[in-house]
């Protein structure tokens, strides 16, 4: 059940809280008895929510089997790194330290890109999350879970699936120095630094999941559809439960 059974976090403001809690009253009452009655008629927002993590160093494809997931399972892909961004292009209070943080090849503070996911999912229409990119770290793992955790839900405080695509350091770098779209993290000097963020705050996150049952690590090196038929049937065996 969708209910509220602690004390709020102090790191997300209240309003923000009242919003998700109005929001979550409505997934409760409608994942209820009276949904499963409406069986047939129930609007995606009224579903239990699938969350799906994607993991994996800088440039092991990622965004770009996120958008094939997208399209064959039909997910709302919430990018981390692509959040921050907007925050930075949009000239919010945090944009300046956030495209700070970035050019080093660092992590933006949890409470920043935690509450940015989370106003995402609260306006989406789907129930089926990709959340690319997250969590970086074991800080943005129990900060997000701490979130959850103030609820009694159906979800629990883990995802259902942790995605990670595993793949070589020098095919990353490779791909990150040919990928041309402006970014300011990709050049080798942030390169190298992001990959040593990634061994060091990253993979225990990636450890911790495998140590749930959550993980489905992807070779991620072939083609990019080659690798898309290792994360195919992953998905298609939860559409089959469900
Ligand atoms: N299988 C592949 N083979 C070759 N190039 C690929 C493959 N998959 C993705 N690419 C390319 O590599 C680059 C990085 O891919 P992508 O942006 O999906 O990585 P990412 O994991 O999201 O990286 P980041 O963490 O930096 O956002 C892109 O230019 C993309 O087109
Ligand atoms: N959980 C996250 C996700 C991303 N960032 C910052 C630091 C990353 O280097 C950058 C780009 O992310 P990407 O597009 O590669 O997923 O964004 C972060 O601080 N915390
Ligand atoms: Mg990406």
């Amino acid at each position: 059940m969708w209910r509220r059974v602690a004390s709020l976090s102090s790191s997300i403001s209240s309003s923000f809280l009242a919003q998700t809690a109005s929001r979550l009253n409505t997934w409760e009452s409608l994942t209820t008895g009276i949904a499963q009655q409406a069986k047939g008629v129930i609007a995606p927002k009224e579903k239990t929510p699938f969350i799906t993590f994607v993991l994996g160093g800088p440039g092991s494809g990622k965004g770009t089997q996120c958008i094939k997931i997208v399209e064959t399972f039909g997910f709302a892909h919430l990018s981390a790194g692509d959040l921050l961004r907007r925050e930075i292009a949009s000239k919010s209070a945090d944009g300046a330290m956030i495209l700070n943080t970035i050019k080093e090849g660092k992590i933006v503070p949890s409470q920043v890109t935690v509450k940015l996911i989370q106003k995402e999912m609260e306006l989406s229409d789907n129930h089926k999350f990709l959340i690319d990119g997250f969590p970086r770290t074991e800080e943005n793992r129990v900060s997000f879970e701490q979130i959850l955790s103030e609820w009694q839900s159906q979800i629990g405080v883990e995802p259902n699936v942790v995605l990670f695509f595993d793949c070589p350091e020098e095919e990353m770098v490779k791909r990150v120095l040919n990928r041309n779209e402006g970014r300011v993290d990709d050049n080798l000097e942030t390169i190298k630094k992001r990959l040593t963020v990634f061994q060091a705050l990253s993979l225990p996150v990636i450890n911790y999941y495998s140590e749930k049952g959550k993980l489905y690590t992807i070779k991620a090196i072939g083609t990019e559809d080659e690798i898309f038929e290792q994360v195919r049937p992953i998905f298609a065996a939860f559409e089959t439960v469900g």
